[in-house]
């Protein structure tokens, strides 16, 4: 793979990172990028979602300018907003905020936006939105009780996680559920393979 491009995430996402190498593709460096990321009055959720993570990928190439290692690197940067109607949920951070997130989810449906951004070689930004849609069946308290003492709620957009206890909450998905994880699979790949990454050469049999 001499040809291939170098790539960097700027995430500090675990989930980022393992999804990426679900697709065989292991990022040559992580520049997390540290913005704020408190909404504009009246931003749709969409919106946020875009600018965000066109910043995060800003950010990231701005870091990786200063190191020579990563000329010419591709930078790739992600950001999840979860919403109800236009309603913004925040990333909770205490077992309050995902209470009332899980309260307002409970029975309810609700959206997941998830941008992707990848600045190519030549320093243009290509992004894609990607919006997924999700049921949660009504959730008692007690359940409600149980999941904020498991911690997993903690730094997630809408005060779960899909990819952990919180799976068993979600009644109905249409959309992507890599997305809601944190990156849509088939959309990173493509905007990937456009910029000449060669995503199949990282591909072989694991024994
Ligand atoms: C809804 C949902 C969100 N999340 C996570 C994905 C994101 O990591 C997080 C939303 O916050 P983000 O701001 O998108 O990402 P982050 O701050 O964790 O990482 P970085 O900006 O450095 O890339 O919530 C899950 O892991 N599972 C879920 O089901």
């Amino acid at each position: 793979m001499k040809d291939r491009p170098k790539l960097v995430l700027a995430s500090a996402s675990p989930r980022r990172l393992a999804l990426l190498e679900q697709i065989g593709v292991r990022p040559d460096a992580l520049l997390p990028a540290s913005l704020d990321e408190t909404p504009h009055r009246n931003e749709r959720p969409r919106s946020l979602a875009l600018r965000l993570a066109e910043e995060k990928a800003r950010e990231g190439a701005r870091l990786a300018a200063q190191d020579a290692a990563l000329s010419g690197a591709l930078i790739l940067a992600a950001d999840t907003v979860v919403a109800v109607g236009r309603r913004i949920l925040p990333k909770a951070e205490t077992p309050e905020e995902a209470g009332d997130c899980l309260r307002l989810l409970s029975g309810r449906a609700h959206r997941v936006s998830t941008a992707i951004c990848l600045v190519s070689r030549r320093g243009t930004l290509k992004s894609r939105l990607i919006e997924t849609r999700l049921r949660f069946k009504r959730l008692s308290e007690r359940e409600i009780e149980s999941y904020l003492a498991s911690g997993e709620w903690s730094g997630k957009a809408g005060g779960y996680a899909i990819q952990g206890l919180a799976g068993s909450f979600v009644s109905k998905l249409s959309g992507s559920y890599g997305a809601v994880v944190g990156l849509p699979l088939h959309e990173t790949a493509g905007l990937l393979a456009g910029e000449g990454y060669p995503l199949h050469a990282g591909w072989s049999a694991k024994t």
